[in-house]
């Protein structure tokens, strides 16, 4: 029987972009099912993710993945024949890998989200902290192409969803990106030449309009 694969989804998640880009790697086909997030959640999003109510959530065969970063694993675990590994095979590389997968989750995610959110008094530092956080980012990419070393892997799949976040982080925070972390600009344009990215991650000009309704709704200018 062909295996059933449901992405549950919202366009504009970062976290949901890294459920597409891995799907896409590796060739799956699937059904996207758009949660619509600001109209509510939907009967299947809370009976599949029950504990956070959160998207994205992968529905293979019936059985639910809920957790951008697990949902990644899973899908270069089950569908191993279809490309190279996305996760490297030495358990150090694993580790380290899955270290700065998490560090995404913790440092850049929460910087953006305060740099772009209606709090003034976060805004300043929430720039700076992520504009550290992507200098850190940087020196770990090297003189790569990617953070997989040759092949694009975990950790590629796991930050290049932000890049669309990027131009709203940037006129938020009235400053550039590629002043401060050239090389890193130079690997997200790198990335977006693989068609699993591009066609994969969302319009940067949705991402931007989606921040301002955010602004809207909670108040800030
Ligand atoms: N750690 C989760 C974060 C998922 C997340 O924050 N999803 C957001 C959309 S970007 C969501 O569903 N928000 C609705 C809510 O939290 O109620 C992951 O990696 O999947």
């Amino acid at each position: 029987m062909a295996d059933k694969v449901v992405l549950l989804d919202d366009y504009v998640s970062m976290f949901g972009m890294r459920a597409r880009v891995a799907l896409a790697e590796k060739g799956v086909e699937y059904e996207y099912r758009e949660e619509s997030l600001q109209a509510g959640k939907s009967p299947l999003l809370l009976q599949m993710n029950p504990v956070h109510k959160q998207v994205p959530v992968l529905i293979h065969n019936g059985n639910p993945i809920s957790e951008s970063l697990i949902i990644v694993e899973y899908i270069d675990e089950v569908w191993k024949d279809k490309c190279p590994d996305l996760l490297p095979a030495h358990p150090y590389q694993r580790a380290h890998a899955r270290f700065w997968a998490d560090f995404v989750d913790r440092k850049v995610y929460d910087a953006g989200r305060r740099l772009s959110g209606t709090k003034v008094e976060e805004q300043e530092s929430g720039k700076k902290d992520f504009i550290a956080a992507l200098k850190l980012l940087e020196g770990e990419l090297g003189d790569n192409p990617y953070f997989g070393g040759e092949n694009f892997g975990f950790l590629d799949v796991a930050l290049i969803p932000f890049y669309t976040w990027f131009p709203a982080f940037e006129t938020c925070g009235n400053f550039s990106t590629e002043e401060h972390c050239p090389k890193l600009i130079s690997w997200a344009r790198r990335c977006m030449e693989r068609e699993s990215v591009s066609k994969s991650l969302a319009d940067p000009k949705k991402v931007y309009d989606f921040v301002l309704f955010l602004k809207k709704k909670y108040g800030g200018q």
